[in-house]
């Protein structure tokens, strides 16, 4: 599903976030991305969702190459992958309905279609009775609630997470664990930057560790 080969990213001539990182993740895998801060642990995420892009080496997403492809290729597959970031970035000016329902809308859904999932996915992520509020009007675990839905609604390839629980209570927590851990087992390849050993312990799955830019372990349960 996701394969990288020597990737490689300078932000700036002197320093290098990555160093040769070679990876394969498999259709249906869960991947924990760890590694002290600073280790590349957001920029492998951000050249996965081609938010930046690499120095050197490849990345193929289902078999085609993010590093070769235009601009329109790009948002296409960017459509197919589902992001929750640990600071959300939904949309103040919009309710929580309208932010779960943008992506939908930007595939071109029906409006009968796009109001049906939104609400389904805001009951499965139990947030359905604020649908009406806006972001800042609602908890910070509300709020990751809403960014996972948005992110599950259009049922992506592969769900792509950077610190999810980092500002998140014990029982929240256990919460979006279990909504990244059904959308895995109804087939969405899950990949979750954490510095949370605790999670890592209690939900056991791939590791992949990185230490100043390099991968340095690649560990099964
Ligand atoms: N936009 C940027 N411009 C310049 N340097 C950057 C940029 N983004 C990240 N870096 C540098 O790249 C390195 C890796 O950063 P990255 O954010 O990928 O680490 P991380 O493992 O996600 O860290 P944390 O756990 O603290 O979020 C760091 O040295 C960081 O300072």
């Amino acid at each position: 599903m996701i394969q990288a080969y020597n990737l490689n990213k300078q932000y700036r001539r002197d320093s290098a976030a990555l160093k040769d990182v070679t990876i394969k993740i498999g259709k249906g895998e869960f991947v924990y991305i760890t590694g002290p801060s600073g280790a590349g642990k957001s920029t492998l995420l951000k050249l996965l969702y081609a938010a930046e892009k690499p120095t050197r080496g490849q990345i193929l997403i289902d078999g085609q190459n993010l590093t070769r492809m235009g601009a329109k290729r790009i948002a296409l597959m960017r459509r197919r992958i589902g992001v929750v970031f640990q600071d959300f970035k939904l949309i103040h000016s919009r309710t929580v309905f309208e932010n779960v329902a943008f992506p939908l809308e930007v595939q071109g859904k029906k409006r009968y279609e796009v109001a049906n999932r939104v609400y389904q996915m805001l009951k499965h992520v139990g947030i359905e009775h604020k649908m009406k509020r806006y972001p800042l009007e609602l908890s910070g675990g509300e709020q990751q609630r809403v960014a996972i839905a948005r992110a599950l609604v259009i049922d992506p390839l592969v769900l792509i997470a950077d610190e999810p629980t980092g500002n998140l209570d014990p029982d929240n927590t256990r919460e979006v664990m279990e909504l990244f851990k059904g959308a895995n087992a109804r087939g969405t390849t899950v990949l979750i930057a954490t510095h949370d050993r605790d999670m890592i312990e209690r939900f056991p799955r791939r590791v992949l560790t990185l230490d100043k830019g390099r991968l340095v372990e690649d560990r099964m349960p």
